[in-house]
């Protein structure tokens, strides 16, 4: 791949409703944006999903920023790749990060699908034309009913809530009640401890599809303890962030389900790795959401169109979080389903309008 520069922005906005956890509330989202072009004038578009603080992993905005441009983006310019498969060798010498990396290593794959002319789902090996739409709901009850009920509405396919201690069995009986037949699942962001084995045993009489990291966010081997006491089968999310967690966690029986997040496991080529790996042991995956803008969302469908992607995710339309996304068309979600789009790459354009007014920073670097 001939590449002739890459240009990093930040870009800041506003949510139109606060996302609430047990862990805080999030109302502004900060990103990176990466594009990469070659000297042919094609661009790959790429977004590191870490936070502006480091709640939900150890990465954040200012650090995804500097392990770009001190050391990935070096590590491209000097030894350069043919192929995207081969962005996560080159970026070995960098422990960790998964986020930074996602974000320049995405945009290589949907540099390359462009360079092909072909759909990045269909690079990467998709057999979807459309994916089920999944959303996540705030935790205050009444707005709860209310959100609920306005996406059934709109066809969407799953529902996700957040837990906690303080806010589940009551919360979740009630939903219930209104919403017998609704899939649901409950996402814990690593709110319990063994101590609650009784109080998550409890939840098994709902009929969730899953509980999400309901113990520690670095932990497999509890989870196979807890996972051996419950009906309800355990998806992990912050403990997986390599191919090898993911091997070890199916090993232990520290789950039944993995939801995948690009940015979290460092890529698109870990994130399919992963993706192989759990269809070849009947483990069902589903693709995280990171509350991110069009980018991540975009290369978010072309992951969920892997066969084995059989679980609504955590993808909605642009509409759910922002005023006016950054991309062109905006994802849009019709009778419950986002369509795969048709164009080259992540199918979908930057909106360089929105961009300008979004963006706080922005530095381009020359190969
Ligand atoms: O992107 C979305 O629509 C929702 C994403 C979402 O639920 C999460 C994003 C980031 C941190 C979280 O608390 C949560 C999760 O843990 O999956
Ligand atoms: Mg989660």
């Amino acid at each position: 791949m001939d590449i002739k520069g890459v240009k990093l922005s930040i870009v800041k906005m506003p949510l139109k409703n606060p996302f609430t956890t047990h862990l805080g509330s999030v109302t502004e989202r900060e990103a990176i944006i990466v594009e990469v072009e070659d000297r042919n004038g094609f661009i790959g578009y790429g977004e590191g999903v870490a936070f502006s603080s480091p709640w939900y992993t150890e990465e954040t905005v200012q650090t995804s920023y500097h392990v770009l441009k001190n050391f990935l983006i070096p590590l491209l310019r000097k030894k350069g790749i043919s192929h995207p498969e081969e962005a996560s060798l080159l970026f070995s010498s960098v422990r960790r990060n998964h986020m930074a990396k996602a974000a320049l290593e995405t945009a290589l794959w949907d540099l390359r699908a462009k360079i092909e002319g072909i759909p990045l789902s269909n690079l990467i090996g998709g057999t979807m034309e459309s994916i089920p739409a999944g959303v996540v709901v705030g935790n205050n009850l009444p707005e709860a009913l209310k959100q609920i009920e306005g996406y059934l509405e709109q066809g969407f396919k799953r529902v996700k809530v957040k837990i906690s201690p303080e806010d589940d069995l009551h919360y979740i009986s009630e939903i219930r009640k209104q919403f017998p037949d609704l899939p649901l699942m409950a996402d814990a962001n690593s709110a319990y401890s063994l101590e609650d084995v009784d109080r998550l045993k409890a939840l098994d009489d709902f009929g969730l599809l899953m509980i999400e990291q309901p113990l520690g966010y670095d932990d497999i081997i509890d989870h196979a303890k807890l996972q051996s006491q419950i009906k309800t089968p355990i998806c992990l999310d912050e403990s997986i962030v390599t191919f090898e967690d993911v091997r070890k966690a199916i090993d232990l029986g520290s789950c039944k389900v993995i939801n995948i997040k690009i940015g979290r496991v460092g890529g698109l080529g870990e994130a399919k790795r992963i993706h192989d790996y759990c269809v070849s042991k009947g483990i069902p995956v589903w693709a995280g959401g990171m509350i991110e803008f069009g980018i991540s969302r975009a290369h978010n469908i072309a992951l969920a169109s892997l066969p084995g992607f059989t679980i609504p995710g955590d993808i909605s339309g642009s509409d759910r979080y922002w005023e006016k996304d950054i991309i062109q068309p905006e994802i849009t979600v019709y009778d419950g389903m986002i369509k795969m789009p048709e164009g080259p790459g992540i199918g979908f354009k930057l909106n360089t309008k929105r961009m300008k007014e979004v963006t706080v920073f922005e530095e381009i670097f020359e190969f």
